[in-house]
């Protein structure tokens, strides 16, 4: 079973070692925005020294060359996972692999696209993105987009993950965000899911934030969420 994600969505370096320094156990961790924007590419290194495993979640979504040189550097940060949004289209998205490519000196990071994002609902995505398809089918003409880009896998809500292996194999991986823990607040999540649910509806990775970094007890929360995701 994959590790859960933690995403560490804090304002500074800072609350992020005092968060790990919990932990006695490594962990697969996602900077994201905020972090990264503030601390810069010097957070990532600190983190990768400590050995943790790293999803580097800047979503990039610009013209082919500009995503594939930004690519290349953040090969060269050592990240396991990076993504891009699929909403920057094919050759995009074939330009992002060629940037990691060509920055990383052994395997290249994985590299995945988000479909929908796990805060929007279908309403909003007909009425804001004047897509006149189901949520679902947006999600997986988004998910073959990115197959066919040659990309590793995707990021979905738990809601969709079964109906993508089904479409793009078992082996494309579902990340799912949006994942709350039994009765926990949705916060601006729409698309949301606990650890036991999206284990069963086959999500390959969870990604989870709030419910785990700011819980009164964060390793507690962390070790109810695998015990769920796991099944033990
Ligand atoms: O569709 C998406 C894509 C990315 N995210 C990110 O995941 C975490 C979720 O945090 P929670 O606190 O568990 O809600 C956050 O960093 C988002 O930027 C997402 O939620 N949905």
């Amino acid at each position: 079973m994959n590790k859960p994600i933690i995403a560490l969505d804090f304002p500074s370096e800072i609350e992020v070692f005092q968060f790990l320094n919990q932990f006695d156990e490594k962990l697969f961790v996602k900077v994201g925005m905020e972090l990264f924007y503030q601390e810069g590419p010097d957070i990532v290194r600190k983190i990768k020294d400590l050995g943790h495993d790293i999803f580097l979640d800047l979503k990039l979504h610009d013209i082919p060359n500009t995503v594939k040189s930004a690519m290349k550097g953040l090969a060269r940060l050592g990240v396991d996972l990076v993504n891009v949004h699929a909403a920057g289209g094919k050759n995009m998205m074939e330009a992002a692999i060629e940037g990691l490519e060509a920055g990383s000196a052994d395997k290249r990071p994985m590299l995945i696209a988000v479909t929908q994002l796990t805060s929007t609902t279908e309403e909003q995505m007909q009425k804001e993105q004047k897509i006149p398809l189901s949520l679902l089918d947006s999600v997986l003409h988004y998910a073959q987009l990115t197959k066919d880009a040659g990309l590793d896998g995707v990021v979905c809500s738990v809601h969709e993950a079964k109906n993508i292996a089904d479409v793009c194999g078992e082996t494309f991986l579902r990340v799912t965000p949006g994942i709350r823990l039994p009765g926990g607040d949705a916060h601006d999540q729409k698309r949301i899911a606990t650890p036991d649910y999206a284990r069963i509806n086959g999500s390959s990775y969870i990604v989870i934030g709030r419910a785990v970094t700011k819980a009164e007890n964060p390793v507690e929360a962390y070790k109810k969420v695998c015990q769920l995701w796991e099944g033990i």
